[in-house]
């Protein structure tokens, strides 16, 4: 299919030459031809078609015969329709400059997503969002696919906290950057607590409301890691009230240990706020712990294995042998 014309191959005509690999070397002098690696386009097409022919037949096949394989383009796409979506956020985002009320705009941009997975996101407990006041919401992370529960959910001027390294998604990471997502190095301890210090500030004086995941890192083991305290300590120096959210477990349409995602139902529950005025640093620790406990008894309750049980979460040793 390919001409090439490699001239000299296998003849030495100079003493110079003879040390260069015969592939390597030309020589117009012994070369006539002037059109050395020429391809016409129509000898490419019968090569192209065929591939693309096999890829049609391919990827079908591995998406229906292979679980694993659907995992891989469900999560691919995933992914890659942020990034495009993003793409088309930035420009409006960039009207307004970085500032919250884009979050919004990332919002409605992503509330489709759950129709396009099959994934049922089912709200309750909404009316417990305080009306118009600033406040910290915790919730758990199992997965990227928190974001459709997170998007349903996402009150008005809410940003989240995320890892600094988000922040170089490409266009994902600059349209949070507009949306106002804060950034911390989880890293560097000193300067996360000091962006969190500097939130508690702004938090009242800007009228925010800031999501955490107390967790610090996703985990989808069917039960909770032990809470990091930034997003207490952040919101007892505000003075402000928590509003724990959770994420029923995606155990019976995802797991990516098993390559496993198929459509399915997740439930998210805000419950009622917890009060922090009058709290100092030294409650944080005991706040922490009441918190997450509330948290995972209602995470034990609302989760299934998918055959319309919470069973899995209460075998001895499995999954949910929750650290409680
Ligand atoms: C269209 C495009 C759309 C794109 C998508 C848009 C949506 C994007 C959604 C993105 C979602 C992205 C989701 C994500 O990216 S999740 C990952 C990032 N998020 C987090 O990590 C948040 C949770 N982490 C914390 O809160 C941690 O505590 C931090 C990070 C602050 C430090 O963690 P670290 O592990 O380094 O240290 P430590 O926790 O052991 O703490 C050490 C000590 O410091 C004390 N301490 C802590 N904090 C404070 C404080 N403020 N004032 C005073 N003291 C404080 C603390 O009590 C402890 O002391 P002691 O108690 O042991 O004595
Ligand atoms: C030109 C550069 C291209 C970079 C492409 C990067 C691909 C990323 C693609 C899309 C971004 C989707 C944004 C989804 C945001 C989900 C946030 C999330 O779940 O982050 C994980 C973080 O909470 C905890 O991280 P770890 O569990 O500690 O790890």
């Amino acid at each position: 299919m390919v001409r090439t014309s490699i001239c000299g191959a296998g003849v030495n005509p100079s003493p110079s030459a003879g040390r260069l690999s015969p592939l390597l070397f030309r020589n117009q002098a012994h070369c006539p031809s002037p059109r050395p690696l020429q391809v016409t386009r129509m000898e490419l097409w019968p090569g192209l078609w065929t591939l693309l022919l096999l890829l049609a037949l391919l990827l079908p096949t591995l998406w229906f015969c292979s679980p694993s394989a659907k995992y891989f383009f469900k999560m691919a796409f995933y992914n890659g329709w942020i990034l495009f979506l993003a793409v088309l956020a930035i420009p409006v985002c960039a009207v307004r400059g970085r500032n919250v009320e884009n979050m919004k705009i990332l919002r409605l941009m992503l509330l489709h997503i759950k129709y396009l997975y099959g994934i049922r996101v089912e709200v309750r407990g909404a009316h417990h969002f305080p009306p118009s006041q600033p406040y910290v919401v915790v919730s758990n992370h199992q997965s990227s696919l928190d974001l459709l529960g997170m998007m349903e959910v996402l009150p008005g001027r809410c940003v989240p906290i995320a890892k600094r390294e988000l922040l170089w998604a490409g266009s994902a990471g600059l349209a949070c950057w507009l949306a106002g997502v804060i950034f911390i190095d989880r890293k560097r301890t000193g300067d996360a607590i000091s962006v969190m210090s500097e939130v508690a500030q702004t938090l009242i004086t800007q009228d925010v409301r800031v999501w955490v995941f107390p967790e610090g890192t996703r985990n989808h083991n069917g039960s909770m890691l032990p809470f990091k305290r930034g997003a207490f300590h952040l919101a007892v120096q505000a003075q402000v009230p928590i509003v724990p959210i959770v994420m029923s477990s995606y155990q019976d349409f995802y797991c990516k240990k098993e390559r496993r995602f198929t459509s399915g139902r997740c439930q998210v529950r805000v419950l009622p706020p917890v009060p922090t005025e009058g709290l100092t640093p030294d409650d944080v620790p005991a706040l922490a712990d009441t918190v997450r406990h509330s948290m995972l008894t209602v995470f034990r309750e609302i989760s299934t294995d998918g055959r319309g049980g919470g069973d899995y979460l209460k075998k001895p040793g499995g999954v949910g042998e929750a650290q409680l």
